[in-house]
């Protein structure tokens, strides 16, 4: 199937920094692909040069058949962006604003005014599609804006739709029917390119994954494959106590302790991933440290993308507390 996007050894330098270092991506029509990285890693200079705000260093973007290097405009008609910043709608409202993106985009004035109708019953936005935004953030709320400019991106069809950072803002009930709308949209044909940084949200109705750090692709692959273990396998969290040794150390040394796959450490509590069939042994050692306070606490459950996700970025600031971050396959 010919893809919606493709993007081969993609570079963009600010001075010194070398903001993407050759990233290679494609979305293919009806597949929903996020892009994943820790703030700085490089997602928004990719985007911004898929719909020709930047010009790359070197590299190929392909929207279709359209090489959006060298004929932006033509490209630019093949893809619909929420960019991460709000739109800027003061002065409208959200019925107007989707409907002036829809004409934008070439629709007749029904076709927008029924897409406009559409899009606030799909995102339960009806109770402010009348309502106007005012400057200094007054008249709409943040949540009400971020799920307008999502409506104007995504109200007239795209073969690429591009959604930078979409449920910033948005209350828990509406970012499923966001997530829903999403779906949707790639379901009727579209291909979506997902910016995100919350890997939990993107896990659920992402097909593939692409994780960004440094400007690098680390990894891709779709949610299981990245998870990097099997759907039954479980994770095994340690809370040690504030000054104790970590009795997960050394493990092959520890008779009782069962087989573990990846380790990994995060300031005080360390996650184990281990098999199904091993989750007794597990519970029996952890009690065994715990009787012995040499845990404070600790929780078996399913593996989480995030934790491989953790293990394959740098650390960033938010990791401050808990400067001693390691991943260690053992
Ligand atoms: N206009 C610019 N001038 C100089 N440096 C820039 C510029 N834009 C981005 N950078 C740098 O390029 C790197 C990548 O930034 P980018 O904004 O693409 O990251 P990001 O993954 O989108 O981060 P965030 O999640 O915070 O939006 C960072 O080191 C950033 O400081």
């Amino acid at each position: 199937m010919d893809h919606v996007l493709t993007i081969s050894g993609l570079i963009r330098r600010f001075g010194s920094v070398l903001a993407n270092d050759g990233i290679s991506l494609r979305v293919r029509p009806g597949e929903v692909v996020g892009l994943l990285g820790h703030n700085g890693a490089g997602k928004t200079t990719l985007v911004s040069q898929l719909v020709g705000l930047l010009r790359p260093d070197a590299g190929i973007i392909h929207l279709g058949e359209v090489d959006a290097v060298n004929r932006p405009a033509e490209a630019r008609r093949r893809v619909a962006l929420q960019s991460q910043s709000q739109a800027p709608i003061d002065g409208l409202t959200p019925r107007s604003a989707i409907e002036i993106a829809c004409r934008l985009r070439g629709l007749s004035t029904t076709d927008a005014r029924s897409s406009a109708e559409v899009l606030a019953e799909e995102l339960d936005i009806g109770d402010w599609i009348d309502q106007r935004a005012l400057p200094e953030g007054r008249g709409l709320s943040g949540g009400v804006r971020r799920l307008t400019s999502f409506a104007m991106a995504a109200a007239a069809p795209t073969p690429l739709l591009v959604l930078d950072e979409p449920t910033n803002d948005v209350d828990a009930s509406r970012r499923r029917l966001l997530w829903d709308a999403v779906r949707r949209r790639a379901d009727e044909g579209a291909g979506v390119l997902l910016v995100t940084h919350n890997v939990t949200e993107a896990e659920r109705i992402v097909d593939e994954l692409v994780i960004l750090d440094r400007g690098r692709v680390v990894a891709s692959g779709s949610p299981a494959q990245l998870r990097g273990t099997q759907d039954t396998d479980l994770r095994l969290e340690l809370q040690l106590p504030r000054a104790g040794a970590d009795p997960s150390a050394e493990l092959a040394s520890d008779s009782v302790a069962p087989p573990f796959g990846r380790r990994m450490r995060r300031g005080r509590n360390i996650v184990l991933t281990l098999a199904e069939q091993d989750a007794s042994q597990a519970v029996t050692w952890a009690n065994r440290l715990r009787a012995a306070e040499q845990i404070s606490g600790y929780g078996l459950a399913p593996t989480t993308l995030e934790d491989a996700y953790l293990g394959l970025t740098s650390s960033t600031p938010d990791d401050a507390e808990t400067p001693d971050q390691e991943s260690i396959h053992v």
